[in-house]
């Protein structure tokens, strides 16, 4: 019962339990109706116990710190249904052999996209990549593992000063090279805005858009990843190349 009563002590310590809709509809524009009973749903199984505070939002969805079953700490990444730039997800989707039968309301399509972020985090997760563990999707709802403590996120590698970037740099480059040969998957968002710093070593987030190699945009998507990564690094003061980090990627 003392474990029992150390978890009420923690959920107490969050702004407020699930309780009524009026906190969270307060909290941010994702908590429309069918997104509160996907909640409660989850909630009622034990899932998530209390909802934290915000994360980071964006245009696409939210994400929220939560506590789960034996007080493990969660994020929970909830995509908007309504303003979500639906139409771009639909090109991403269609591009996209798992998913281009996909089609019908928003609603379909966001339903699809957030599955799809939980098998691209799945897939990299199955090859070594360190990202979210994910564990498990509902409609637009996607619960992973929280990287970070105590209700506070990792931070990005966009709002940290790294003092030793060559390590962090081999390390994104080898999950690169592994996300593409053995997941079969390029990223497609792939910068300092999208990788965290958690316990000195890098952890990819945001595999919503990662797409397929068949995808007919996955070599561009790949060649503005290796941009991305190598203008970053380079800024921090490690020697690197597209070409290099291209050919590090793509070498048999
Ligand atoms: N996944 C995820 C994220 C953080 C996170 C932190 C701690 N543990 C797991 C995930 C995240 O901020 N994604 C960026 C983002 C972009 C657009 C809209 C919402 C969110």
């Amino acid at each position: 019962d003392k474990k029992m009563k150390s978890i009420d002590k923690r959920i107490d310590e969050y702004h407020f339990k699930i309780k009524d809709s009026s906190d969270l509809k307060a909290e941010s524009g994702v908590f429309d109706t069918p997104t509160l009973k996907t909640l409660y749903t989850l909630a009622s199984k034990g899932i998530i116990t209390a909802m934290g505070g915000v994360v980071s939002t964006g245009k696409e969805a939210d994400v929220f710190h939560a506590i789960g079953e034996n007080g493990k700490e969660l994020a929970i990444k909830i995509y908007r249904i309504n303003t979500s730039d639906f139409q771009k997800m639909q090109d991403y989707l269609i591009g996209d052999p798992r998913f281009s039968n996909v089609r019908g309301t928003k609603k379909d399509i966001v339903f699809a996209w957030t599955k799809k972020e939980q098998r691209n985090l799945e897939r990299a997760a199955e090859v070594g990549v360190k990202v979210p563990e994910p564990m498990i999707s509902e409609r637009n709802i996607l619960i992973m593992e929280f990287i970070g403590k105590d209700g506070v996120s990792a931070p990005r590698l966009k709002d940290v000063r790294l003092e030793e970037p060559q390590p962090i740099y081999d390390t994104v480059a080898d999950y690169m090279r592994l996300l593409y040969q053995k997941a079969k998957l390029v990223h497609g968002d792939l910068s300092e805005y999208n990788i965290l710093l958690y316990e000195e070593r890098p952890v990819i987030i945001d595999m919503g858009q990662a797409v397929m190699l068949e995808h007919p945009m996955a070599r561009e998507f790949l060649a503005r990843d290796v941009k991305n990564i190598v203008r970053y690094f380079k800024k921090s003061g490690v020697k690197c190349s597209e070409e290099e980090l291209s050919a590090h990627i793509l070498k048999k």
